[in-house]
């Protein structure tokens, strides 16, 4: 328990409850609202409005003419039954009659829209109309546009809410002079997944981007149609689509389940199975086998139930558990099978071919509000019938996310399957490993919110069959694995030190010791200098599979400026656009734009971002996750141009384009106030936050503990990245070196630990 959560107890302060009330209210296109419903009752369920209905048929008196649809109901309530005790004209009826409205007499109640992703295409557009303007229908906001407007996008660029469209129609130009065709059509996809314009961009810049498919000018629409196709496909993998986008649709006789079906090479898919098959692990093959049995069973015409179709694989860092998961993928769609492969992050889901964020896969929603609530796939959509015909889906770093998201696929998946057996009988493997970094929980993080957003506190939990990898192969130093786990779960003993060296203070904290194979400094220069000496630094290929791992963002930052200063290339700044995200009753002159542009927060660039060609740096938002542009990932600026900078992954030489993005987060913590930032979402990234190191393998590394751990699983994440302690150097104060040894500060939620080994 934190300090502010024990004085919030002490004082006797609720804790649960909030004043004044929030409500979120929907927002949905034409004929999509979601509906629940009870077997029997689905009729009954579908006759009922929603509130978004309500509100277009509020009461047709002149005081709703320019109620917007939060402050309609942040001041009014709707019922069912006329109320008896309200005085009569107090009370409105509804346009299409069988609701009342009255004025909201007790209690604040502060609404909000439910958040959409600009990826979600016409939704976000029509929560960005429903956001600032009163309607009483969808065509009262098509007709914002104009009488011919079909697109919410369009009524929202008329209406003035798309002030960024010229600058992605110039980052498009721009990009236009480096890349062709498919490169260009890529970064269109991007453009739409970050809640560009997309019909208006498409009606200004079809021809550049369909002109490697003109066969002569009779041509032209053929080329349209063929270029159209590939962007619907690219917005496919991500979860979206081109009418999603406002964009034309088209008819692709290869469906998404069609293209996966051919998306692999054979050989290469063979070459794997041959080159891992043979090597694994007697404990590797043993989950081989398992995983193999209940595909084979769920295949079989009548599939035998009698073997748990969910398994959850339990692997301490560096046990082999991806090339596993790799090496059973290939197997199967070497043998015909889809296998779908998911998982928390998108650094993650690039181990897999193929792989995706499970958000993106399976259509979930950014925060789980409604516990019976579905993913977004509707079963008879293109990624509906994958999902159903996948054999096996493997969900990586599942220890990372929240149970409801996996609550919400069983549902889904039941549904979809047709089926009551769990995950409706589809086959489901999932990885991660408790000691690793846990959910991370909105607002608050103490151990009990952690355990209890964690997948072990399901109910689902029980009936996942539990299978171990124990055997590191990362680290072949058996004495270094066994450190590491009792870190890991808290095993290792502790030792008290003195928390600082101010004369006085004698207030303690207890840590643990490290293995003493590995060396330690107090000075940051012979840190980077064993990561990154001058040789490789300037070769920006090598740095790629090298890190200084860091336990907070200001030591990220302030290290990186550093190894930046030692690049040879030129320092560009490029600065961002900041500007308040007003909504009505926030005053905009309280905020002067110097506050703004010093504001920074979590994920988001700095107002001043310095960059130089060669350098490396790291991509900060799930963008396209087909050219591995995800979150984490790691880049090499290859040119800054003024609307794009051209990038390549490390170890390739194929040129993509990064325009600005815009960043929506709060003035301050907590603050209902929001700004927004357009910058090229990009981070220098020799060193990086332990967080995001999860998952890699860092062949070269260095830990800065200046700043002790704070969080569960965050130093035993940053010990198992290196193959040997020897290989390992770590800064520390000299306070926490005792006789040669370091020691360090270690957090493990016993709760994670003890109920996965119960
Ligand atoms: N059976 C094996 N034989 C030889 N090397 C292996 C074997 N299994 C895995 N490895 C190697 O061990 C290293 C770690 O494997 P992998 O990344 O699959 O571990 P992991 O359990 O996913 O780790 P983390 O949880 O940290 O992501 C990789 O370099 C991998 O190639």
């Amino acid at each position: 328990m934190g300090a502010s959560d024990a004085a919030w107890r002490i004082l006797e302060f609720d804790l649960t409850g909030r004043d004044p009330t929030v409500e979120c209210v929907p927002v949905h296109l034409d004929g999509q609202r979601i509906v629940s419903y009870r077997r029997g009752h689905e009729d009954e369920a579908l006759a009922k409005d929603g509130k978004l209905e309500w509100y277009f048929n509020r009461p047709a008196a002149e005081v709703f003419d320019n109620v917007k649809y939060a402050d309609f109901y942040e001041n009014y309530r709707v019922h069912t039954k006329k109320p008896v005790r309200a005085r009569e004209h107090d009370v409105w009826e509804s346009v299409s009659g069988g609701r009342f409205v009255t004025r909201r007499q007790r209690g604040e109640c502060v609404v909000r829209l439910f958040w959409v992703s600009p990826h979600r295409g016409e939704l976000y557009y029509l929560r960005l109309l429903l956001s600032n303007f009163p309607c009483r229908s969808y065509a009262d906001l098509y007709l914002l546009g104009g009488p011919d407007c079909k697109t919410f996008q369009e009524a929202a660029c008329a209406m003035g809410l798309l002030d960024n469209e010229k600058e992605y129609s110039d980052a498009l130009q721009e990009a236009h002079t480096f890349l062709l065709g498919n490169a260009l059509r890529r970064m269109f996809v991007l453009l739409c997944n970050i809640g560009a314009p997309a019909a208006v961009l498409w009606e200004q810049h079809r021809d550049i981007l369909s002109e490697d498919l003109f066969e002569g000018d009779e041509n032209r629409e053929r080329a349209y149609n063929q270029a159209l196709i590939q962007i619907d496909r690219g917005l496919r993998r991500g979860g979206s689509n081109n009418v999603m986008h406002g964009l034309p649709d088209v008819v692709d006789d290869n469906t998404e389940l069609g293209r996966e079906r051919t998306a692999y090479s054979m050989d290469a898919l063979k070459r794997e199975v041959d080159e891992w098959l043979p090597r694994l692990s007697d404990e590797q093959r043993n989950v081989f086998n398992y995983i193999k049995l209940i595909v084979q069973q769920s295949q079989s015409a009548s599939p035998i139930t009698t073997s748990p179709n969910a398994v959850f694989l339990d692997a301490p860092g560096g046990c082999g558990k991806t090339l596993l998961c790799r090496v059973i993928t290939a197997y199967l769609r070497l043998n015909k099978t889809v296998v779908i492969c998911a998982a928390s992050s998108g650094i993650a889901a690039l181990n897999y071919d193929g792989g995706r964020t499970a958000h993106s896969t399976f259509g979930f929603p950014l925060e789980i509000t409604d516990p019976r609530g579905v993913w977004s796939h509707t079963n008879g959509s293109q990624r509906g019938q994958f999902i159903k015909a996948a054999g096996l889906i493997i969900y990586d770093e599942v220890t990372m996310a929240d149970r409801g998201l996996i609550e919400m696929m069983d549902r889904s998946l039941r549904d979809l399957m047709g089926s009551t057996r769990l995950f409706g009988g589809k086959p489901v493997m999932f990885c991660g490993d408790f000691r690793q970094l846990a959910p991370i929980v909105k607002g608050y993080h103490n151990e009990g919110d952690v355990v209890n957003a964690s997948l072990i506190s399901s109910r689902l939990w029980g009936f996942m069959k539990k299978m171990k990898l124990t055997v590191g192969q990362r680290c072949t130093d058996p004495e270094y694995s066994k450190h590491l786990l009792e870190i890991g779960e808290g095993r290792a003993p502790e030792h008290t030190f003195r928390l600082s060296n101010v004369e006085g203070d004698e207030r303690t904290e207890p840590l643990i010791a490290i293995d003493r194979r590995v060396s330690h400094t107090y000075n940051v220069e012979e840190l980077i200098a064993h990561v990154f000496p001058d040789e490789v630094l300037q070769n920006p290929d090598q740095c790629a599979d090298r890190a200084i791992l860091c336990t907070h963002n200001i030591n990220v930052a302030a290290t990186n400026e550093l190894i930046l200063g030692q690049l040879e290339t030129e320092e560009r700044e490029l600065l961002s656009a900041d500007s308040l995200a007003l909504e009505a009753g926030d005053q905009a002159d309280l905020y002067d734009i110097e506050l703004l542009h010093q504001t920074t927060a979590k994920g988001v660039p700095p107002h001043v971002l310095k960059l130089k060609t060669g350098a490396l740096c790291m991509i900060m938002r799930n963008l396209n996750s087909d050219d591995g542009l995800v979150n984490g990932a790691k880049v090499i600026i290859v040119q800054i141009g003024a609307n794009v900078i051209l990038i390549r992954r490390p170890g390739s030489p194929e040129v993509m384009a990064l325009p600005r993005i815009t960043f929506k987060f709060p003035i301050f913590d907590n603050s209902h106030v929001q700004m927004t930032r357009r910058q090229f979402p990009l981070q220098i990234a020799y060193a990086m936050s332990i967080h995001k190191s999860q998952g890699q393998t860092i062949r070269r590394c260095a830990l800065d503990l200046r700043s002790g751990c704070f969080a569960h699983g965050q130093l035993y994440v940053a010990l198992s990245r290196v193959p040997s302690p020897e290989s390992l150097l770590i800064l520390t104060p000299e306070r926490r070196v005792r006789d040669g040894q370091i020691y360090a500060r270690n957090i493990v939620y016993k709760n994670l630990i003890h109920r996965n080994s119960g």
